[in-house]
């Protein structure tokens, strides 16, 4: 029997929105489905061949930062039944690491990142698109409390690249990027109802589509 297509989300906004918080939000009430969440942060561009300088000065918050090409693929090998090698991304090394992750096709992708939606070959893979709105001083608190504990920085690398690129490309390429989405979705991760009713979609999509819920 053919296999059915799976349902995919994509889940926008700013860094520390709340897309990771919100895109695990609807993997739990999901119990029961293969699922899995993709994020777009593993597919920031190898830069193994450049120095920790080099690595350091790029913008991350920039539309060229990202291997979408790769993305796209490996997308699209999932929706057509076929398994993947997704890479695996080191924030303390600025650079993808030599492990990649065997990732077998599910039947509801999550595609969570800052620029998905900048991207019209992903916008068309995605059946619903989410922007998590979340004002611009609450996002660099949760950033700084992160990037401290779990991906190695100072508070003034921290600090210096917000105000140089993290604020800037928010403002030009990002936050542009919500005219596309079908949903807003204010308070991020404790938006209970939002949750719910994206919830309730997936599911109505993956009985359209002849799953088994
Ligand atoms: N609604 C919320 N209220 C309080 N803290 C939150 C909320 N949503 C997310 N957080 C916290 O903020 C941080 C960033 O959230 P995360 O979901 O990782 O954002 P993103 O994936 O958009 O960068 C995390 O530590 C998370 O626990
Ligand atoms: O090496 C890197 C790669 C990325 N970043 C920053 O990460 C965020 C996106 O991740 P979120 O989980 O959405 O916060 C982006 O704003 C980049 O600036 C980095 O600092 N270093």
């Amino acid at each position: 029997m053919a296999r059915k297509r799976p349902v995919v989300i994509g889940v926008t906004g700013g860094s520390g929105s709340g897309k990771t918080t919100v895109s695990h939000a609807i993997y739990d009430l999901m119990n029961g489905q293969s699922m899995e969440i993709i994020t777009q942060d593993t597919y920031y561009n190898d830069q193994a061949s450049m120095t920790m300088e080099e690595r350091k000065a790029v913008n991350y918050d920039h539309p060229l930062a990202f291997d979408n090409d790769l993305l796209y693929q490996q997308l699209d090998q999932l929706r057509h039944n076929q398994a993947i090698e997704m890479p695996v991304y080191n924030y303390a090394e600025y650079t993808r690491s030599n492990e990649t992750r065997h990732v077998e096709p599910p039947e509801i992708i999550i595609l969570e990142g800052i620029l998905i939606l900048d991207d019209e070959r992903l916008r068309n893979l995605m059946d619903i698109k989410v922007y998590v709105d979340t004002d611009d001083d609450i996002r660099i608190i949760r950033r700084i409390q992160r990037d401290m504990v779990e991906r190695g920085r100072s508070i003034e690398s921290i600090i210096d690249q917000y105000l140089t690129t993290v604020k800037p490309m928010y403002h030009e390429f990002i936050e542009p990027t919500k005219r596309y989405a079908d949903i807003i979705v204010p308070e991020g991760g404790k938006n209970q109802v939002a949750i719910d009713l994206l919830a309730t979609k997936v599911r109505d999509i993956l009985v359209q589509r002849g799953h088994r819920i």
